[in-house]
């Protein structure tokens, strides 16, 4: 069982809010909630241990209580210094649990991607820690303000949590560290100090520590963001239409449809996919097939358009776009495309990417009205949603 312990026995003295910065509130909830519900709905994780500082203990207790958590969770009681307040939760762990995954309670950010990384990283190394290169040179400095040295920048990582361990391994490490009277900073350095190897995970810039007061402000801007790009859903819609001629090829989809007649145009007239690409970049605001790729433009002369829908993706991703789900009529009296669907389905869900849930061909007739009933051309209906794939 993977049990993750949080450390939020602190006073947050850098925040200078005199509260402890984990209750502080941030985008509606406190930033230990937050916290707590990203632990527990990582599926792996069975049991939270949140250690807290005397005098919050009933507080947090009453918070969490309100947040319905997945998992059982229990809140003990911390200690002067970070590794005294996970030292009195790792001796809590419950005899089943072969990692112990240590976060702190001031970062609200760590996606379960993160988690599960560290823990996989566990599993494989016994010890694992998110982490991110440093982006800004680092130099120590001596107490009066001198630069000593600069150390090479490529080698130097931030060290955020979660931090994943072996359990046995990390009781190991704290034993020591208890016997040795020594401090650390994180976890993994007190399994450094048995001489054991620890594993490098990529981290994520996102996940800061709120610290200072200007954390809250970044934490409420990515939040923010997250949650537009969760509800950033856009729709399209598309419609073509070309003339059936003789001696043209029916590419519809991207299938050679054997008939006696083709569409007419410039590329290899699908009209199927005219219509789906057209409803792609509207639903992005990025215009139309005719404004990327012009008639007037020699390239396209005869161009498969299963390219050009790849272009579109790749135009689509440029601006963040993914896509969702296309919806999508071809009406023709003739031929009988039933038996082509499935081939035409596959070929745009490849192209773009997505699941083939996610596309939706059919053909109807027009019972012999209009221009399609007569065989003059075909038509195609297209409606699509993209979400944004920002952060
Ligand atoms: N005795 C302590 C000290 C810190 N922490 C927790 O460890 C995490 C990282 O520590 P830090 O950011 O330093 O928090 P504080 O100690 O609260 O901050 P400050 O140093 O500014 O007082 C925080 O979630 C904090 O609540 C803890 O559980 N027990
Ligand atoms: C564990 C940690 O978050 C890794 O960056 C950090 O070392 C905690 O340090 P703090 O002094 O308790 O902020």
């Amino acid at each position: 069982m993977v049990c993750v312990i949080i450390a939020a026995a602190g006073q947050g003295k850098r925040m200078g809010s005199g509260i402890n910065k984990v209750l502080l509130p941030l985008a509606g909830k406190a930033v230990l909630v937050h916290t707590v519900l990203a632990a527990a709905a990582v599926e792996a994780v069975g049991r939270v241990i949140i250690t807290a500082a005397g005098e919050d203990i009933e507080a947090i207790r009453t918070l969490l209580a309100s947040n319905n958590l997945s998992v059982p969770w229990q809140v003990v009681a911390g200690g002067i210094e970070r590794q005294h307040s996970i030292a009195n939760a790792l001796a809590l762990i419950p005899d089943t649990t072969d990692i112990v995954v240590v976060h702190d309670g001031a970062r609200p950010l760590a996606g379960a991607h993160l988690f599960d990384q560290v823990v996989a990283a566990a599993r494989q190394y016994n010890a694992a820690i998110a982490a991110v290169p440093v982006k800004d040179t680092i130099k120590s400095v001596d107490a009066a303000g001198w630069v000593m040295n600069t150390p090479d920048r490529r080698k130097l990582w931030a060290v955020q949590t979660p931090q994943a361990f072996a359990a046995g391994l990390l009781k190991k490490a704290y034993a020591r560290a208890a016997e040795e009277s020594y401090i650390g900073t994180d976890d993994a350095g007190l399994v450094e100090r048995l001489g054991t190897g620890v594993q490098i995970v990529q981290g994520d810039y996102q996940n800061i520590k709120i610290t200072t007061p200007e954390d809250l402000v970044f934490a409420e801007a990515i939040l923010a963001k997250r949650q537009e790009a969760v509800t950033m859903i856009r729709t399209g819609i598309g419609y073509d239409v070309h003339r059936l001629v003789p001696g043209r090829k029916l590419i519809l989809g991207g299938v050679n449809v054997p008939y006696g007649l083709g569409l007419d145009g410039h590329s290899d007239a699908d009209v199927l996919l005219h219509a789906i690409k057209d409803a792609l970049l509207g639903a992005a605001a990025l215009g139309d097939i005719g404004r990327h790729f012009p008639d007037t433009d020699g390239r396209y002369k005869g161009i498969s358009s299963l390219v050009l829908l790849a272009e579109v993706r790749v135009i689509l991703a440029g601006h963040g776009y993914t896509v969702n789900n296309i919806d999508a009529t071809i009406v023709a009296q003739k031929p009988k495309l039933a038996s082509y669907i499935a081939k035409m389905n596959e070929n745009i869900a490849v192209t773009l990417g997505i699941g083939s849930s996610q596309v939706n061909v059919k053909a109807t007739t027009t019972e012999g009205l209009g221009f399609a009933g007569q065989e003059q051309g075909i038509a195609a209906y297209a409606a699509v949603t993209i979400i944004s794939a920002r952060l």
